[in-house]
């Protein structure tokens, strides 16, 4: 107790579907208490798992919430493995610094683990927050506000041949659902999407306009097919030298480099708009290097999926290696003990086995470092650098470090949930 209130022994539960409205409640007023659209309500209550969601109380009053989706997240490699998709995590105002959210941690993590899943994710309101508890950062986006006039867009040859119209985007979405389908795969970080969450792309409540359209939505064709799309709203802007609007990208995704330039050489000059805001981009995506001054651009660098390794040697066996490694790690992990110990790792590109060792470590580090480097974005040279992972095998740094790499595209996390 810290701040000389009431000692009170939080109660965890499974929350009940007749519970949701307080739960919710809840949340929402943890982050501000600004109400959300009936929509977008109603969507985040089809898409909770009973099974998989807590709430902590004290007598009839919720005071804290957490919640775990069953995610699929793909791994270097391209495996498609169960995650725990954290979610909703909130301690009520009159009830923080009492250890609430430890407690949720401490049975979430739990509840994860006898649910067999090797790994809990999550996008942190603050990251200072989840270290603790054992999340490392794995993948970043990049955040750009785009001067499109002078940044200087130049497309591969193959983009004349793309076609784009407008759709609405409720319409196509089968369509543009199947090009996310197919990208998941390709890069670490991606989330397959179960059925009802492709809603969350289209939803569209006004109050999440700013001022801006309602939402818009260009396909990208080749003979016949849906190579590509982009969700955005366009916010018109007058100043005393005529149009500068803004237009604000929600979501694009693009199954080649000619559907990709194609998508981005239209949001680059829709008429009447000075200015393409994108947030949550890849940090490698190709725009970056199809423009002539990435000034231009203002890109931004931000943390966004947070990986926990919850059972070490499944986590660490169910990746590949760009190159083959053979160490053995001395990991610490505090929180779920169970992790604690040295496991030795073999692996290559084609597959790897991760076992316990009673053999001398090649490196140490915390379970935080193993999560930050999981998905290849992160790499353990620069942990080590930072004071983060210790080398104790001359040459296994070096090793290790390299074959943790993404081994092509750059982890990437779609959007939050
Ligand atoms: C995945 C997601 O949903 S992210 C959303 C997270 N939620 C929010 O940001 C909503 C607003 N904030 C809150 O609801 C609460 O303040 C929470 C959930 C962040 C923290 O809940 P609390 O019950 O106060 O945390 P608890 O008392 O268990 O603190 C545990 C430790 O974390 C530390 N901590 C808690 N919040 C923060 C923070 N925002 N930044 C840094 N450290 C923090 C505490 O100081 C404590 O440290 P100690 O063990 O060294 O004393």
């Amino acid at each position: 107790m810290t701040d000389g209130s009431a000692y009170f022994e939080p109660v965890l539960r499974n929350l009940a579907p007749d519970e949701w409205d307080q739960w919710y409640e809840t949340l929402l007023r943890a982050f501000g208490g600004v109400q959300e659209a009936p929509e977008e309500r109603e969507l985040w209550n089809s898409l909770t798992e009973f099974g998989r969601f807590l709430a902590a109380w004290d007598g009839d009053a919720c005071v804290g919430t957490a919640g775990a989706f069953s995610f699929r997240l793909t791994v270097p490699g391209g495996a498609s493995v169960p995650a725990a998709g954290v979610t909703g995590v909130s301690v009520a105002a009159t009830h923080r610094r009492r250890g609430v959210l430890t407690s949720l941690m401490r049975r979430q993590l739990d509840d994860v683990r006898s649910w067999g899943e090797p790994l809990a994710v999550l996008t942190a309101s603050e990251p200072a927050i989840y270290g603790r508890f054992g999340y490392g950062t794995a993948s970043f986006q990049t955040d750009a506000e785009i001067d499109t006039e002078r940044a200087g867009l130049s497309v591969p040859a193959g983009t004349d041949a793309v076609r784009l119209r407008y759709a609405t985007p409720t319409d196509v979405l089968d369509a543009c659902e199947a090009v996310y389908a197919r990208l998941v795969a390709r890069r670490p970080g991606m989330l397959a999407r179960r059925p009802g969450w492709e809603r969350l792309g289209v939803l569209d409540p006004e109050s999440e306009r700013d001022g801006g359209s309602p939402l818009q939505c260009v396909v990208a064709e080749r003979d016949g097919e849906t190579v590509g799309y982009a969700r955005f709203r366009v916010k018109p802007g007058w100043g005393p030298a005529g149009p500068e609007g803004t237009v604000v990208l929600s979501s694009l995704d693009a199954l080649d480099p000619a559907a990709d330039a194609a998508l981005w050489r239209f949001l680059f000059s829709i008429d009447l708009t000075s200015t393409l805001v994108a947030r949550g981009r890849p940090v490698d995506e190709g725009w970056q290097h199809m423009v002539a001054d990435l000034r231009r651009c203002r890109p931004v660098l931000r943390d966004a999926l947070h990986v926990r390794l919850v059972d070490v040697g499944e986590a660490l066996e169910v990746r590949t290696y760009q190159t083959p490694v053979d160490v053995v790690f001395e990991v610490e992990d505090a929180f779920c003990p169970w992790n604690t110990g040295r496991w030795r790792l073999s692996g290559d590109a084609k597959g790897a086995s991760c076992e316990r060792t009673e053999d001398a470590a090649d490196l140490t580090l915390s379970i935080r470092e193993l999560g930050a480097a999981y998905l290849g974005g992160v790499s353990l040279a620069a942990l080590a650098a930072a004071g983060r992972v210790r080398e104790v095998r001359r040459g296994a740094l070096a090793e290790a470090s390299l074959a943790f790499g993404s081994g092509g595209a750059a982890p990437w996390l779609p959007h939050g949930f």
